[in-house]
């Protein structure tokens, strides 16, 4: 498949205080899924805001290297970030109000997301909008097309807000517990739709996720992490099937539903 992201035993810390996370190394391949667990703390947002170079100003980047796409992209400065963000990587959030405005409706500020980032006419970019969201089975565009983000469902918020992501077609998508404000019913047609689009588009995706049976359905390797460590990173049925850890076991017994996958 090819690599796409290299990160080089990366160390953040906040404040001045002891490392949250520490010398982490991890290799992302085109098209694959890799998924991030581990309990609260860990460090998984932390490792994950670093690589798209969105820590809080409290942060500081001790040492380490990310590569992306053969470009050393630490040494990245601001308009660099700004063009590598958006189009060759996006960030999914739990809460997609971070990225919607509430008072323009969907249709517009999707049309005017793309055309800031493609050199599209405002129909050719209405016609990607709405191809992105069948992709993201949502039953009545021309409804969405037209709604104030109010008017839609935190689910279908979410799958907007993800499409507004994919329109862009990045290489790389980060997403940071994308479903876990959801039901259960909307967290599953977010998955299998961020799942076909990696079929479509080639995306590679990081998944952040509390929920390691989550990551056991969509992601090809799962990275355990604890206390700011990477404990164990396999392919996921080894992992789960196989954990040589004695922390990944702990995980693993605390999702008895993974028992048939075992
Ligand atoms: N903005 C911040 N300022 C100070 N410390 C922080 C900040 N963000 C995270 N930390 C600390 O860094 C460590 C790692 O936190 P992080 O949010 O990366 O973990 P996490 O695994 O993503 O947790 P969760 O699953 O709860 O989101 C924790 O000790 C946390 O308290």
């Amino acid at each position: 498949m090819g690599r796409l992201l290299e990160v080089r035993d990366l160390t953040v810390k906040y404040n001045g205080e002891e490392n949250a996370i520490e010398n982490i190394n991890m290799v992302l391949d085109h098209k694959e899924i890799i998924g991030i667990v581990g309990e609260s703390g860990s460090g998984k947002t932390t490792f994950v805001r670093a690589i798209i170079n969105l820590l809080s100003p409290n942060a500081e980047i001790v040492s380490g290297e990310i590569i992306f796409n053969g470009q050393n992209i630490s040494k990245y400065n601001q308009e660099q970030w700004r063009n590598l963000r958006g189009n060759e990587i996006t960030m999914i959030f739990q809460n997609p109000g971070a990225y919607i405005n509430p008072i323009i409706k969907i249709g517009r500020q999707f049309v005017e997301s793309i055309r800031n980032h493609r050199n599209l006419s405002k129909v050719d970019a209405a016609q990607k909008a709405r191809e992105t969201l069948e992709k993201m089975s949502l039953g009545d565009i021309d409804r969405i097309m037209n709604a104030y983000p109010f008017q839609l469902s935190g689910g279908m918020q979410q799958r907007v807000a993800i499409a507004m992501a994919l329109a862009m077609e990045p290489k790389l998508i980060i997403a940071d517990e994308p479903t876990s404000a959801l039901d259960v019913v909307t967290q599953v047609q977010i998955i299998n739709a961020l799942m076909a689009l990696r079929n479509h588009f080639h995306t590679s995706i990081l998944l952040v996720t509390h929920n390691i049976g989550c990551a056991a359905y969509m992601a090809d390797r799962i990275m355990v992490m604890n206390k700011g460590q990477v404990v164990e990173c396999n392919d996921k049925s080894k992992l789960i099937t196989n954990p040589q850890m004695e922390y990944t076991q702990k995980l693993l017994h605390a999702f008895p539903e993974l028992k048939g996958l075992r």
